[in-house]
């Protein structure tokens, strides 16, 4: 029997770079197909079944008289939250979370990335480790992501299956790499890295699932001979659907190298440009050390920045300027920043957060947002040093990042990067429904509130503005201090895939 799901309590919905809506008291009905059904903003406690009855006759006149009406009630101290979105990870490098904190970006990959990738060459390998590998996304809240597999097409083909079965949302690229890496992990020629591209995709089309979609992986440029840039730069010219991943100017050796191979190109930005490789759909992993002409080409281009704060710190490559990329980009209808209002500012280079395990040491996009803070705070301090780079006009520039600017990158921003923007990352009527239900109470041993029996009683004595106040200081608490303890339900499309609640459930 078909289900309509109705959650009943707090919820916090991004709208923009500068704002989201914090609803203490609401109800949302998701339907039979996993689609936000309708919203109720605010609703008094006294009256949620009436409510509820009212509104459900829409519902059962569309999906029938028989369907099941599934009512969940959040607690004090829990809140939907859209799913978060990670941009940029490694699904084969989880196994070396943690290790390689020594090096730096190129004799990382040499010593600690490409070892454990090569193992992927047995599709065995990867049938024991990526199980395990994306349940660790989902735990942590991750609703989509998007994956670097290896450059092995039967591992990478694994990856996809294994995504469909746990039920995320995904795009899933096979890493292509022709020349400057070690004999055992090369692929052959550009004509068979592009091959076997071809076959991933074709396989991931003929899953035939609205959640998982391929996306083409140029490793990054050092990695890729003329050749294979532009039959892979073809295959996006020729196909609009397809999404685009790759690295760029994320660390000083690398862009020198960069520099010295494609000496014919302005820059590094424009390796990728004159392959037909930067466009709207294209998301382009750290962009630490972009200079000014390379930010204007990968706006005008339309392509998105996925900042991983998290591996930037840890390989040392460096801290993006993230306030300078967001105010560069903030263009509305036409107008500037001076000229619009707070509530409507959408950013025209798109910027969301990306874990890069195993760069970055966490599979967390919490752990990100936390970084994401720490770096813009860094960046603020050594501007603040050198005046003349302070832009008082800037909005985001020198300052940094507020809540709002950090849940809109780990939300409705990432979504955007992954042009999903419509789809989800915040809550609407006829999006899907890829959400979490967080908790901050005591039992999660985890940030925590304490209240007094009967303290807040469902926020039933306290103000809407008191509940809202409120609701805010647990967002703070849970994006600063939280982890998968806070996590009860991880929900994609309607379903729920995870969440320490549906582990427990397993275990039972
Ligand atoms: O953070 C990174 N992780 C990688 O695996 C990689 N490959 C090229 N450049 C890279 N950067
Ligand atoms: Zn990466």
């Amino acid at each position: 029997m078909s289900t309509i799901s109705i959650f009943c309590g707090a919820i916090i919905n991004p709208q923009s770079l500068t704002e989201y809506t914090v609803l203490p008291r609401a109800l949302l009905a998701v339907d039979p197909t996993g689609t936000i059904a309708w919203i109720e903003r605010e609703v008094d406690s006294c009256d949620v079944q009436k409510k509820i009855n009212q509104r459900l006759s829409e519902l059962k006149a569309s999906f029938g008289e028989d369907v099941h009406v599934f009512v969940t009630e959040l607690q004090d101290g829990e809140f939907i939250l859209p799913g978060l979105v990670d941009t940029h990870t490694h699904a084969p490098q989880v196994p070396n979370m943690g290790s390689g904190q020594q090096y730096e970006l190129l004799d990382w990959l040499e010593n600690v990335t490409f070892p454990m990738e090569s193992r992927f060459r047995d599709a065995e390998f990867a049938k024991m480790v990526y199980p395990d590998v994306v349940r660790r996304f989902i735990a942590f809240g991750t609703t989509t992501c998007c994956y670097y597999g290896t450059l092995h097409l039967e591992s990478t083909k694994v990856l996809a299956d294994t995504i469909l079965k746990l039920g995320q949302r995904a795009l899933v690229g096979k890493c292509n790499m022709d020349r400057n890496c070690p004999d055992y992990y090369r692929e052959p020629s550009a004509g068979d890295s592009l091959k076997s591209t071809k076959e991933l995709i074709a396989y991931i089309r003929s899953l035939n699932s609205d959640l998982i979609h391929p996306v083409l992986t140029p490793r990054f440029a050092i990695s890729c001979t003329s050749d294979l840039l532009r039959g892979l730069g073809d295959m996006a010219r020729s196909d609009e659907t397809l999404a685009i991943q790759t690295h760029i100017a994320e660390n000083k050796g690398e862009i020198a190298f960069t520099k010295d191979l494609f000496n014919e190109c302005k820059s590094y930005a424009d390796v990728y440009d004159s392959n037909d490789l930067l466009c709207e759909r294209t998301i382009l992993a750290h962009a630490v050390h972009l200079d000014d002409h390379e930010l204007d080409l990968v706006k005008k281009t339309g392509a998105g920045i996925s900042h991983c704060p998290t591996s930037n710190f840890n390989l040392r490559s460096g801290m993006a300027h993230i306030g300078e990329m967001l105010d560069r980009g903030i263009k509305v209808n036409g107008t500037f920043l001076e000229n619009v209002d707070d509530g409507e500012l959408t950013s025209l280079l798109q910027v969301g957060l990306g874990s890069d395990v195993s760069g970055g040491f966490s599979p967390s996009i919490v752990t990100a947002i936390q970084h994401a803070s720490m770096c813009s705070k860094m960046v603020a301090l050594q501007i603040a040093g050198r005046p003349s780079l302070s832009a008082k006009s800037s909005r985001f520039a020198g300052k940094q990042l507020p809540i709002a600017t950090l849940l809109y990158l780990a939300t409705l921003g990432g979504a955007s990067l992954c042009c999903m923007e419509n789809k989800i990352g915040s809550f609407t009527p006829g999006k899907s429904f890829d959400a979490l239900i967080v908790s901050v109470r005591p039992e999660t041993g985890n940030p925590a509130i304490w209240s007094m029996p009967g303290e807040f009683s469902g926020a039933r004595n306290q103000t809407e503005e008191e509940a809202k106040k409120r609701l805010d200081a647990l967002l703070e608490q849970f994006l600063f201090g939280g982890d998968d303890r806070n996590i009860l339900k991880v929900f994609v499309q309607g379903k729920c895939i995870g969440g320490t609640l549906l582990r427990g459930s397993l275990k039972n």
